[in-house]
């Protein structure tokens, strides 16, 4: 299956000519080709985007949310498709494509589309002698660019605000799972999406990524992806004055207390270490147990992990499907090794598992739980993203939040306990821009998103994103 760049409402070859391999991670085989695209494709979207977007800017709130509106329709209408192209693509369970990653992709577009609606902007009265009001308006062109791991999710929870708050876009997919942002197109245009608006263009992210970061003409860029990438783009985009949005890498405590629920707890941390064979930024990737309950937690918990089903994508026992690439798969088990020269034991996993048949050079992975690290070890300080999660038994809350704090990043936390006071004391004192408590992943469009630390810059999420994608102006009346 090949794919090609979406410019001006058309679909069409890169300039250069050019193709990469698409691998289907379930087998570890090339199942499609993608525009291997550079600055020349960004111009010309930079281009189509440009002249696109007096006339969308333009359009009134309600205009454009109708648009919108129809887009989330028509990825509701293609759900089966999207979640068998996303599941194929990426690697991930059929069943979490469906349930979650494209139902999620459908409701940012309505999200958005009706957010767009209720935005206000401020007035400061200043009595007899005047008010000021706040504008706010589009910037221009957004630059989108985004990851592997929710592919259409998080691709769409840029694009929409972008779109909803009267920019046009460039837009780029990671060139590991492009295929249902190259789908989106053809939504847009059923939606009635006038061409321009949204641009989509594929490629490698030092290319076509770096290409949309450095045109002078998109005054924002939102990313998300690693810490490490996050970095390069600003060191090229702050020099410009850009609007930068960096949602950026993880390694997050998850903070288990013996007064918990401890059914509930255990079938959550499951989740939250391996749901997407791990590799979401906010999968709890450490787990802080407090002593008295840690031998009873480890028991259970690796009970529970041996259980899980590693298998092909699309089979309905599949519980853990296959990581994303073969680098991936090796950085992963790279780690493994690594934990284990650190003085770590592995308790359950570690290992490649090979499936039969189609599937036997895919890239699967047991789910590895590991303990007796130090929570200073590179193990335990670096960004893994796959399904190693490391246990470690503490006494106290002051020691739980050292240890908790200890690294560069401060994207999520989860907490369990049943004493509220405790959970609002070590709530507000982990260093994180997202907690959790008694829960994990519940997500509210309308909260602010995003991470501290090099966790990242500027939060997403209701009209913060909307508001990022605006210039704020404001008009002093002298009365
Ligand atoms: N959401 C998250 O927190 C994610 C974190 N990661 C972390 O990053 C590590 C590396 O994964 P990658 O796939 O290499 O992520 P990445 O950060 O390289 O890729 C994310 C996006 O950025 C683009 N990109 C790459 N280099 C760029 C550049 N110089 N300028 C502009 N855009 C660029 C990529 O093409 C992709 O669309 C992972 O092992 C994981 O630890 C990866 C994906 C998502
Ligand atoms: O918005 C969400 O619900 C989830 C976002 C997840 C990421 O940003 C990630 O895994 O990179």
């Amino acid at each position: 299956m090949d794919i090609q760049n979406f410019i001006n409402g058309q679909y069409v070859d890169p300039a250069s000519g050019q193709w990469l391999d698409n691998v289907e991670p379930a087998t570890g085989k090339v199942y499609g080709r993608i525009p291997d695209s550079d600055e020349r494709d960004v111009e010309e979207a930079v281009i189509a985007a440009k002249a696109a977007f007096p006339a969308w800017a333009a359009m009134t709130n309600k205009q454009r949310s109708d648009i919108l509106m129809k887009v989330s329709r028509g990825i509701e209408a293609r759900l089966p498709e999207l979640a068998a192209a996303e599941s194929r693509d990426n690697g991930k369970p059929l069943k979490l494509a469906t349930r979650v990653d494209i139902p999620r992709a459908r409701d940012n577009f309505a999200f958005f589309a009706t957010a767009i609606l209720h935005d206000s902007a401020e007035t400061h009265d200043m009595g007899e002698s005047g008010f000021n009001y706040t504008l706010r308006k589009p910037l221009g062109v957004a630059g989108c660019i985004s990851p592997w791991n929710l592919p259409l999710y998080l691709f769409t929870w840029k694009i929409a605000p972008a779109l909803a708050s009267g920019n046009t876009v460039v837009a780029k997919p990671s060139e590991v799972t492009p295929v249902t942002a190259a789908l989106l197109g053809e939504i847009c245009n059923e939606a009635g999406m006038p061409p321009g608006v949204l641009n989509i263009i594929h490629g490698l992210g030092g290319k076509v990524g770096a290409a949309m970061t450095v045109h002078p003409d998109t005054p924002a860029i939102s990313f998300t992806g690693g810490t490490t990438t996050g970095q390069t783009i600003a060191r090229t985009a702050a020099p410009m004055f850009k609007k930068l949005s960096l949602e950026l890498g993880g390694k997050n405590p998850n903070i288990i207390f013996a007064d918990c629920d401890f059914e509930d707890m255990l079938n959550t941390t499951v989740a939250s270490s391996f749901a997407n064979q791990g590799q979401i930024c906010l999968c709890g990737s450490r787990i802080f147990i407090e002593r008295p309950i840690y031998e009873k937690f480890k028991e259970a918990f690796v009970e529970r992990v041996k259980k899980l089903t590693v298998g092909p994508p699309n089979k309905e026992t599949t519980k853990v499907g296959a990581l994303v690439s073969k680098p991936h798969i090796e950085k992963v088990q790279s780690y493994i090794e690594l934990a284990k020269e650190e003085g770590g034991t592995v308790l359950t996993g570690g290992n490649r598992v090979v499936l039969e048949g189609e599937y036997s050079e895919g890239f699967y992975l047991e789910p590895t739980v590991i303990e007796g690290l130090e929570y200073t070890c590179r193990t335990n300080q670096e960004e893994i993203f796959g399904p190693v999660v490391t246990l470690t038994p503490f006494d106290t809350e002051e020691e739980v939040l050292t240890m908790a704090n200890s690294t560069m990043y401060g994207l999520a936390a989860t907490i369990w306990t049943s004493d509220l006071k405790k959970a609002h004391r070590v709530g507000s004192l982990v260093e994180s821009g997202i907690v959790w408590i008694n829960c994990w992943l519940v997500r509210d469009l309308r909260t602010p998103f995003g991470g501290m630390k090099n966790s990242g810059v500027g939060r997403e999420g209701g009209f913060e994103a909307l508001h990022f994608f605006t210039e704020t102006k404001n008009i002093c009346v002298k009365l």
